[in-house]
């Protein structure tokens, strides 16, 4: 599976949070990650569907000022795939709310009680991809029912709630692991990581078996934005 690298919103200026996702379409890159924080199940706020919204007009806003005025059709292939993760007590209480806004892949934590089978259900059958989420200190086992019936599996590699955090390379087995599960199984989801990415930790982890590579401080603080995100995507 290629590698593709999300650049993580919350490490964008958020006093012009289009223009830092425009920056991330402008080096050739497909996917933005967007975390999304209730202040309950992390101690910290981020934002919600509104902006999602609102950066997927001024996405089409930009593709319409570089293209012809009729050109419908290019204006929807410059869409970026919003790879939405939800830190949320409740997030069965959102689903709908991010389908609508404009997710195309909306992951969820496996950590609160609730029925995740359903929510991973109803986010399919919302027209997105699914994807579960592990926290640091929860073991692959805790999501090895559900991999039959996701799209994608992030394995978080700091606490979550903040960025600018160090990776933790006791993270290695779990993808080791899950990975192991994914050949043995024949499935087909993305292993992503999240927290502390930059080239050499996305390397470990792809040599562990991830293709996905979320990259906030790492790519939005890089001297050339291009070049990082060549560098990822071709590990
Ligand atoms: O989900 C989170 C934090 O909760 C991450 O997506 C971070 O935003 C990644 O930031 P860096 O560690 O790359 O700075």
């Amino acid at each position: 599976m290629p590698s593709i690298l999300a650049p993580s919103l919350l490490a964008g200026d958020h006093a012009g949070l289009a223009a830092s996702a425009a920056q991330v379409a402008a080096v050739g890159l497909h996917w933005l990650h967007l975390d999304i924080m209730d202040g309950h199940f992390v101690p910290n706020l981020s934002f919600g569907p509104e902006t999602l919204a609102a950066l997927r007009r001024a996405e089409k806003e930009n593709a319409r000022s570089h293209t012809s005025p009729t050109s419908e059709l290019q204006v929807n292939e410059s869409k970026t795939f919003f790879d939405t993760h939800l830190m949320l007590s409740e997030p069965q209480r959102y689903l709908k709310a991010f389908a609508a806004a404009g997710a195309d892949l909306i992951s969820i934590h496996i950590e609160p009680d609730y029925d995740h089978a359903s929510a991973l259900a109803e986010i399919r059958s919302l027209g997105c991809q699914c994807g579960i989420v592990l926290n640091p200190d929860t073991p692959a086992e805790a999501v090895r029912h559900l991999l039959a019936d996701v799209d994608l599996v992030l394995v978080m590699t700091v606490q979550p709630g903040f960025g600018g955090q160090s990776f933790r390379p006791a993270m290695l087995e779990k993808l080791k692991t899950l990975d192991g599960w994914r050949r043995e199984n024949g499935w087909q989801w993305r292993l992503e990581v999240d927290g502390g990415i930059g080239l050499s930790e996305a390397s470990a982890c792809r040599a562990a078996g991830a293709d996905t590579f979320v990259a906030g401080t790492a790519f939005f603080k890089a001297p050339d934005l291009a070049a990082f995100a060549r560098s990822v995507e071709s590990l």
